[in-house]
């Protein structure tokens, strides 16, 4: 047989038939529902009279809407309420698992899924949200839909798709101390653009991404769509296999059905010898800690570095460096440890989980946060937040000055209270760093866990391999 690729294994195993003019309709394992979303999906469903064909497959959570404060039961916002308690209804009247807003297992869809057992290797996962991606960490065909493609699996558990081209991209070298995923995946993006993926397939493969634990490699698949994928996929190996393991996972499979399963995803590696469409490579060995500097997350650099001059930037024509350094107030030739924050957001589907606030803990422990800034850790679920709590990391972020929030997307959009004002700058370890994605006329550099922690504490961006 020809040799496969991961994604090549995993896409066979879900087509159900073949539609012509080169589209596929695949099954889908696992369906993710938010509130923003998921709306006008379940009204077409009310007015066509039609059920949701699986939902034991499909799951629910309130995350971008959410706010994080103690009183977050009671929802000034009317559309964010509106959206809240439209899913509820949606879920009681279709018979959907919601993990609503006061459960246990509420938190960003991203960072349930897996931490629940929810989504696992080999399936397909789909979700009215780009950064669906996440899940590919697993080895998994996770990806974002549209509106009206959640309401057609929702009616009929399957998705049309066209196959996309599917692209390796090889970390070459090992991760340096005190650098994490999320410098990797930025220094990537920075390298070869927010377009080197253009709707294609990531497999991320290497030495660095093998040492990686789970955490981190959700943290890479999230940020596959900042480089313009699709999708972003990681072979399943034991690392994976231990996280399944080692704490109860309520919707994964247990004792000798879940060492059936693994003895079935040890096969999901790309064979020696698979064609990929494209191949990229990146060399780890000079990393350091990155923070962007403008408007995209490709507009990045070490946190050593400068900020650049106008024609130095690959993949960014001057003028459009000009507009990002206008809107961030910055200079050409400004030494990024000399821009100061005010605001330091620690969470998101990025960088919410138990490892990354363990990281940011590490940093800040013992210490203060610096005079005048504000410091939001969020996580990203409330499973994580239980956890961090008996770990007492809340301790420690309280301790520093920083606010300990409950839950959800918090600062990563401007769809809840958490934001940023007008002329505000941000250290945040989110995703997305366009005008106004934290708050209108609010400037955010997307940088790393420690890295935030680290300029938390000194008030500008500062090397966390200093602490
Ligand atoms: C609101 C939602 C549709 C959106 C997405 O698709 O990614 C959000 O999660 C984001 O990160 O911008
Ligand atoms: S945390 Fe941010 S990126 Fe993730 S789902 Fe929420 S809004 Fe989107």
């Amino acid at each position: 047989m020809e040799p496969q690729t991961l994604f090549d294994k995993v896409w066979n195993r879900h087509v159900v038939t073949e539609l012509g003019g080169g589209e596929q309709l695949l099954y889908v394992d696992r369906h993710l529902v938010h509130e923003v979303t998921s709306p006008q999906a379940f009204e077409g469903l009310r007015l066509k009279g039609r059920r949701v064909r699986r939902p034991e497959r499909t799951f629910a959570t309130m995350d971008h809407n959410v706010p994080t404060g103690a009183d977050r039961l009671c929802v000034r916002d009317e559309v964010s309420r509106a959206q809240i308690e439209a899913l509820d209804r949606n879920c009681g009247e279709f018979g959907v698992r919601l993990f609503g807003l006061g459960d246990d297992h509420q938190g960003i869809v991203h960072i349930i899924g897996p931490e629940l057992g929810i989504t696992l290797p080999g399936q397909t996962v789909v979700c009215g949200d780009s950064h669906t991606a996440t899940h590919g960490a697993f080895g998994s065909l996770a990806f974002g839909i549209g509106t009206s493609e959640v309401e057609h699996v929702l009616a009929t558990q399957t998705i049309r798709q066209r196959k996309p081209a599917v692209n390796r991209v090889l970390f070459m070298g090992d991760l340096p101390g005190g650098c994490g995923a999320k410098d990797l995946i930025l220094r990537f993006i920075g390298l070869y653009g927010t377009a080197a993926g253009t709707g294609a397939a990531f497999e991320f493969c290497g030495p660095a991404v093998r040492t990686l634990s789970m955490e981190g490699r959700f943290t890479i698949c999230n940020m596959a769509i900042e480089a313009g994928a699709r999708t972003g996929m990681i072979a399943p190996d034991e690392m994976t296999f231990d996280y399944l393991r080692a704490e109860e996972r309520p919707y994964a499979p247990g004792g000798a059905a879940l060492d059936r399963a693994i003895e079935d995803w040890r096969t999901l590696t790309t064979d020696e010898g698979a064609h990929f469409d494209h191949e990229l490579e990146v060399d780890l060995s000079s990393l350091e800690p990155q923070v962007t500097w403008g408007t995209s997350p490709g507009m990045v650099t070490g946190v050593n570095g400068r900020v650049p001059q106008l024609d130095e930037v690959p993949n960014y024509r001057p003028a459009d460096v000009q507009r990002a350094l206008d809107y961030m107030g910055l200079k050409p030739g400004q030494a990024i440890g000399d821009i100061e924050v005010d605001t330091v957001f620690i969470g998101s589907c990025t960088n919410g989980r138990i490892e990354d606030l363990r990281e940011a803990a590490e940093v800040m422990k013992n210490r203060r946060v610096a005079q005048g800034v504000r410091v939001l850790v969020v996580p990203g679920s409330e499973r994580v937040r239980h956890q961090a709590e008996q770990e007492r990391l809340d301790r420690i972020f309280v301790e520093a000055g920083a606010e300990w929030r409950y839950a959800g997307c918090s600062m990563c959009l401007a769809m809840n209270p958490d934001r940023l004002e007008a002329g505000e700058r941000c250290a945040s370890t989110s995703n997305r760093n366009f005008e106004g994605r934290q708050g209108m006329g609010g400037r955010t550099h997307l940088v790393s866990p420690r890295t935030a922690a680290a300029a938390a504490v000194s008030g500008r961006f500062t090397d966390p391999r200093e602490f």
